[in-house]
């Protein structure tokens, strides 16, 4: 058999002038990020889970930024692929939970105490997806005054209704009555019966309302994937750290147990008892 020889065939192997593989993915800078936990073995498997959590949450919040503009301009065909796209995202996070979970309370508690006061309760895009899709908190704003550019990105998406929110007005139009989504708030949204009335109608009769439908089903979709999250979240950190106090100063479990009963689209999960 030949030598594999693509350079022979055409293959370009000289970059010093164009842009390469690693130049399009700024490589240079993902792959060269310190790690400070590296005098534990486990320290690298922590960060890395975190990173690329980290870049799958940016790659979420670009999707669902978009996704809201277009429903709000009634484009549903084009938002539906981004939620799906975004539930796939969480899929995928779900599923790096079984790396994570390789992880023994021996391991991490070699590299815990490195951790001081951190804790993915800081995670700025994590609180950005909650708060654009609309479950708000505007006192957690304050974990990120030291930095500049994401303090504002949350305010300013305090400023805007949420996701959640542009789907109601839609929902409202398309039925002909007054909106019912309000104003943009600091507050989560909370459950109206008449936001589920309507969404009653919808589901009576897919056939009439077939884009609304879909809509609803992509939200509840989505939610699922994000509670399946939390689930392995919480479950992961009972396996490693059980009822300890978090390094970010809450109860811990208690505290992600807690978050496990935050509904996103109330009256969506609401109106399945009422059909
Ligand atoms: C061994 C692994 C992990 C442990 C022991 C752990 C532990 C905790 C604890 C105890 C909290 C509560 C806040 C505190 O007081 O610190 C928390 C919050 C949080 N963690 Fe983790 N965590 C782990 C992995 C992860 C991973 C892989 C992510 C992905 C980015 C993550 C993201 C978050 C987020 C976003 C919060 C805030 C949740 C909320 O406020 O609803 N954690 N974690
Ligand atoms: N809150 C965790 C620490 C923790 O998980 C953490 C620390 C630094 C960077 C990311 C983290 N991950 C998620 O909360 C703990 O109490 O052990």
């Amino acid at each position: 058999m030949s030598t594999f020889d693509e350079a022979a065939k055409g293959a370009k192997m000289n970059f010093a002038k164009d842009k390469s593989y690693g130049d399009y993915l700024g490589l240079d800078k993902i792959l060269t990020v310190e790690n400070p936990l590296d005098m534990a073995h486990d320290g690298l498997l922590f960060i890395i889970q975190h990173q690329t959590s980290e870049l799958w949450m940016k790659l979420a919040i670009h999707e669902l930024t978009e996704a809201r503009r277009c429903i709000a301009q009634g484009q549903l065909q084009p938002a539906f692929k981004m939620l799906s796209r975004v539930a796939r995202i969480f899929e995928q996070l779900n599923s790096a939970w079984d790396v994570l979970r390789t992880m023994t309370p021996s391991e991490y508690t070699a590299f815990r105490p490195y951790l001081g006061a951190s804790s993915g309760f800081q995670s700025y895009q994590y609180r950005l997806i909650e708060y654009l899709l609309g479950n708000r908190n505007r006192a957690l704003t304050k974990l990120h005054e030291h930095t500049p550019e994401p303090h504002a990105a949350l305010t300013d998406e305090l400023g805007k209704i949420s996701l959640y929110q542009v789907a109601i007005d839609l929902l409202c139009d398309r039925l002909g009555v007054p909106s019912l989504a309000g104003e943009a708030e600091g507050t989560a949204w909370e459950a109206k019966p008449e936001v589920q009335d309507l969404w009653q109608k919808v589901y009576e009769d897919p056939q009439t309302h077939w884009e609304l439908y879909e809509l609803a089903e992509k939200l509840v979709d989505l939610e699922d994937y994000f509670r399946r999250w939390r689930f392995n979240h919480v479950t992961t950190v009972e396996r490693v750290i059980g009822f300890k106090r978090g390094t970010g100063g809450t109860s811990g479990v208690a505290y992600l147990r807690k978050m496990l009963e935050v509904e996103l689209f109330p009256e969506l999960w609401h109106v399945r008892g009422a059909l």
